[in-house]
């Protein structure tokens, strides 16, 4: 960062640092606990980032937790096109909607939820987007290594966000339950409270709105972006995205 004259920046972490949290909702002060590589290298990331900033009092960035970010942009021109077999489960729960995929595997019903599906906290990536927007119109008031979740304190287990998918492409999406995935934790539920207070930043976007997007991108784009981006009808513009669906403050309400 000192080498190229960065001193201020936002990382993307995650809330798969929490693992397994002693309380739901969780808030930032809750103790890292990774359960899996992935959340590790965010832990580590973040570690190595206090440090600098400790180290030199100049460096200064925002570290955001995302909870789980699903959705699209809502003109449809931008959204998840993972390659391969997906591993998220609602790019995965899109192909299934979409025909590219048979069926679901939903990854245990024996968690202690209400329904036994593990439960997280789906968030619009429109409001991951703005979130962004703000910390970086206020990196400067930062000093050191802040974290900040963006979520939206609503659980959502596996099996209501079947439903909730189903609902939203008219069709009943057929899953199997198997084995557990290893790694996974039962619960991750954001407390939002401190990026409320510190911005004044709310999600303003339901599951619906999150299912609807996601799925209005899919259906504009059935097998994903075109790889060959090299065509320019491949890259959405920045004109062609509605500039509506991208303001600075106050944000659209999307149910
Ligand atoms: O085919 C699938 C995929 C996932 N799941 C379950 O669905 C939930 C959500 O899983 P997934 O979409 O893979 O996200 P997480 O594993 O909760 O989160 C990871 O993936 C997110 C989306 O990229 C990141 O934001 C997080 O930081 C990262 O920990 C979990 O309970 C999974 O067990 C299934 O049942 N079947």
């Amino acid at each position: 960062m000192r080498e190229n004259g960065v001193h201020r920046l936002v990382f993307s972490s995650s809330c798969s640092i929490y693992g397994e949290a002693a309380r739901i909702p969780i808030d930032e002060q809750a103790p890292p606990r990774p359960t899996n590589p992935y959340a590790r290298s965010k832990w580590v990331c973040e570690q190595i980032i206090a440090d600098a900033c400790r180290q030199h009092p100049e460096l200064a960035a925002y570290s955001l937790r995302y909870f789980n970010p699903v959705g699209a942009h809502p003109s449809g021109l931008l959204g998840e096109d993972p390659r391969g077999i997906p591993q998220n489960v609602m790019p995965y729960l899109m192909q299934v909607a979409i025909g590219r995929l048979e069926r679901l595997s939903i990854f245990g019903r024996d968690y202690p939820t209400a329904d036994g599906t593990a439960v997280r906290d789906y968030i619009h990536v429109m409001d991951v987007a703005q979130a962004h927007r703000i910390a970086l119109e206020r990196l400067d008031e930062v000093t050191g290594l802040e974290t900040l979740n963006l979520g939206t304190g609503v659980g959502t287990s596996v099996l209501e966000l079947v439903r909730a998918v189903s609902a939203t492409c008219g069709k009943s999406l057929p899953y199997d339950i198997v084995e557990r995935r290893q790694g996974d934790v039962a619960k991750l539920v954001a407390d939002p409270g401190a990026a409320a207070r510190k911005w004044g930043w709310r999600t303003t976007r339901n599951l619906a709105a999150m299912c609807r997007d996601a799925w209005r991108f899919q259906l504009l784009n059935p097998a994903g972006f075109d790889d060959d981006l090299t065509r320019p009808a491949a890259i959405p513009t920045a004109r062609s995205l509605d500039a509506d669906a991208m303001p600075r403050s106050p944000a659209p309400d999307h149910r």
